[in-house]
Formats: C-alpha cells, structure tokens, sequence
C-alpha cells in the first residue's frame, strides 16, 4: 500500500456550514506534504477527521488502506494546535506517560532532543513558557515512530533562532517512509522541506501536488500564496 492516506469525495459540514466540500485526496508514503490555506479554508477541519475526533458527513477517508479508528490511530502520531500537557506534571513523567502509552515511542530519542533544545527533563510543565511547551509536545510527537505525522501549527510559538532547527530535527528524525503533514500559515519558512503541497480555499482542494511545480511557476510559495489569496476590501 504505496499511499498513506486517500479521501475520496470527503465532505464535513457543522449545520450549514460546508467546511470541506467533496475533497479527494491522495498522499504517498515518504513525504513531506504542507497543508495551506486562508483562515477558516478547512485545515483543521480535515485533520480532525484523519485523526478520528470528527465523522465524516459524506465521503470516505482511509489511512493505511484502514477506515479510521483504533488502527489507523496506532499509526498516526498528531500534534494538535492547542496544547494538552498536563501542566503538573515533569517533563519526564510526560515521556513515561509516553512509553507506556505508545509502543513505539523512543524515549532515548525524545531525552535527546530535549538536551538539544537545552530544556531539562525535570521541569515541570507550568513553568515553561509557551514556546518551550510547544517544544516538549513536538518532541513527543516526533519521537514516535509513527506512519503518519500531522502537525498542526508546529513552529507557530517558537522564536525564529529554533524553528531552523525544529524544522531539521524534524528532517533528520522522519523515517523515509513515514509521511508528515504540516498545517501552517508559517509558509516562508518551511517551504524548503516542502515534497508536496495540499491548498484549501473555502472547502475545496485549490492544488494538490508536487512543491517543485509551484515554486518553478512562481519562485515562493509564500509570494504565491499572499497574491492568491490577497484579501480584496468589498465594501
Ligand atoms: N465546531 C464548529 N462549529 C461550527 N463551525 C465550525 C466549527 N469548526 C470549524 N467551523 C467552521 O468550519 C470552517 C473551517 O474551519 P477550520 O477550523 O477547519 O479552518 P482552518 O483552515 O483550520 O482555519 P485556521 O487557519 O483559522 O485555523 C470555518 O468556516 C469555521 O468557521
């Protein structure tokens, strides 16, 4: 099964708003896939359905060749955009929290990473700031050896010093065919890692397909995306 995930005529609506509207969506295993889109175009939306915290309200989705549910949610490693740390407990109680939890968390990795980013493993979680709690929570969820990453809004509290090297960290800790979806509106500065791009404007997919495409046609996607969606004053 060379694709990750496939959404075939996905729709979701809350009352009478259509938040995605008949996507079809197809990822390969092994890439690096960025997740665009104006305020209020649908991203969340569409990750909360991959992980399991929404249902469809037509369509079909599969992750693995899986419909969702205990399986696919074993292969899927997810950072939400609003932390959910426990805000007494130690950094290490999170990460045995972890290993006991996920069977294919490395803890030795996720020790790593926090010496890197030179934060102790004894702190505990309320007296992080910000930044340095988005950190802890990246490093769980990059430490899991999981199929499917996605990232929603992963750098958005960290200063510009770490998000180079947040972003590397994340590169050199993906195995090659584990596939990663970030969702951000942090676009300059994570085209480079870019393998794909999936664009949502209003509930529909805009593009689908290969970074190196958009960039030949436009030099940035960051340049592209503000032209594409520049906001026009109606009134
Ligand atoms: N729980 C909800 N109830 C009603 N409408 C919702 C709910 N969640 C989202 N929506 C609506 O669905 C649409 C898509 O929202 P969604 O959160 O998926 O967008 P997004 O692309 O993630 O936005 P942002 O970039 O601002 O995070 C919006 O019109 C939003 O108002």
């Amino acid at each position: 099964m060379d694709k990750i995930l496939k959404c075939s005529n996905l729709s979701k609506n809350y009352g009478n708003v259509e938040a995605l509207k008949n996507c079809n969506i197809e990822l390969k295993r092994g890439r690096i896939v960025g997740l665009l889109g104006p305020n209020g175009s649908g991203k969340t939306t569409l990750i909360k359905l991959i992980n399991g915290l929404l249902v469809p309200t037509n369509g079909e989705l599969l992750v693995d060749g899986k419909k969702i549910g205990v399986e696919t949610k074993k292969v899927i490693s997810y950072l939400p955009e609003r932390t959910y740390l426990d805000p007494n407990v130690k950094v290490y109680e999170m990460f045995e929290y972890f290993k006991d939890f996920y069977v294919d968390f490395d803890i030795n990795r996720a020790r790593t990473l926090l010496h890197e980013l030179g934060m102790k493993e004894d702190s505990r979680i309320k007296d992080l700031s910000k930044g340095m709690k988005e950190k802890v929570q990246l490093i769980l969820v990059m430490s899991r050896n999981a199929d499917l990453y996605i990232l929603d809004e992963p750098i958005a509290g960290v200063d510009p010093a770490s998000r180079d090297y947040i972003l590397d960290t994340i590169l050199n800790n993906l195995n090659k065919d584990a596939t990663l979806i970030i969702s951000t509106h942090l676009i300059y500065e994570i085209e480079r890692i870019l393998d794909d791009v999936i664009i949502i404007r209003d509930g529909n997919i805009l593009y689908q397909g290969e970074t190196k495409a958009l960039l030949e046609e436009h030099g940035s996607l960051d340049e592209w995306f503000r032209k594409e969606f520049r906001y026009v004053k109606t009134i």
